[in-house]
């Protein structure tokens, strides 16, 4: 399933808009924490769809009835762009636990490229609700590469994937890996260009939050 959470005219579609503007996108704080909103509203939405128990909570005055999620999930991220929009899920859901992954593009002499996985933290994995996130998803090779490796980590019970802008054809191969994945995006477009650009997008992710990096 794919929910375009800028479809219902939410303020996630204003901040979405703030992360594409060229002119906005010199204010590096401004794009982080537009990143940590959208983070934050995708962590509402989900937090619809998953499990709640009732529980009987002591106010001053009475015994309240009250609704608790009933577990925390994980809550993975792809460096290094994918820090603000986990730090947002992490503000909400305030008691996950967290998985850090390193995935970058090894560019070959013909001009492909393949994905290299390098640093990786991961807490258990079995059985929980497991939310990636980073705000691009272009060709989908950074997050199918991730999903396949925590997979082979454990199996969670279901996966959410939560990004900014995400490309058609990256979702489609998302889907075509794992048809069980819920994507929940701020925004979708339809192009990309030969280097796996998202067009219109936003340009580099990773660059606009933290500053250019040289080619390793
Ligand atoms: O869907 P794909 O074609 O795999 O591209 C998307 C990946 O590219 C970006 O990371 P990048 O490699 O620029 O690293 P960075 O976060 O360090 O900038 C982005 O944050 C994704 O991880
Ligand atoms: O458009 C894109 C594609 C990959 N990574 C980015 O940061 N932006
Ligand atoms: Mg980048």
């Amino acid at each position: 399933m794919v929910v375009n959470l800028s479809e219902q005219h939410s303020l996630v579609s204003n901040w979405v808009s703030e992360l594409r503007d060229i002119e906005l996108q010199t204010d590096r704080m401004r794009f982080r924490r537009n990143l940590e909103r959208i983070g934050e509203a995708a962590a509402y939405e989900i937090s619809k769809v998953l499990p709640f128990v009732n529980r009987e909570v002591q106010t001053p005055l009475g015994v309240a009835a009250a609704k608790v999620l009933e577990h925390q999930p994980v809550l993975a991220t792809i460096l290094r762009a994918g820090l603000p929009l986990h730090q947002g899920l992490l503000n909400y859901f305030d008691k996950a636990d967290n998985a850090f992954i390193s995935a970058y593009r090894k560019h070959n002499k013909d001009g492909s490229f393949d994905i290299s996985l390098d640093y990786i933290s991961c807490p258990e994995l079995e059985d929980r609700v497991l939310i990636i996130s980073d705000p691009m998803l272009a060709t989908g090779a950074s997050l199918v590469k991730t999903i396949q490796f925590l997979k082979e980590e454990g199996h969670p019970k279901e996966i959410h994937v939560v990004t900014a802008v995400a490309c058609t054809v990256g979702i489609e191969y998302v889907k075509r890996e794992d048809p069980t994945v819920t994507i929940w995006c701020g925004d979708i477009d339809d192009e990309l260009t030969a280097k796996g650009y998202i067009v219109p997008g936003l340009g580099d992710a990773g660059d606009l939050a933290f500053g250019v990096k040289i080619q390793m």
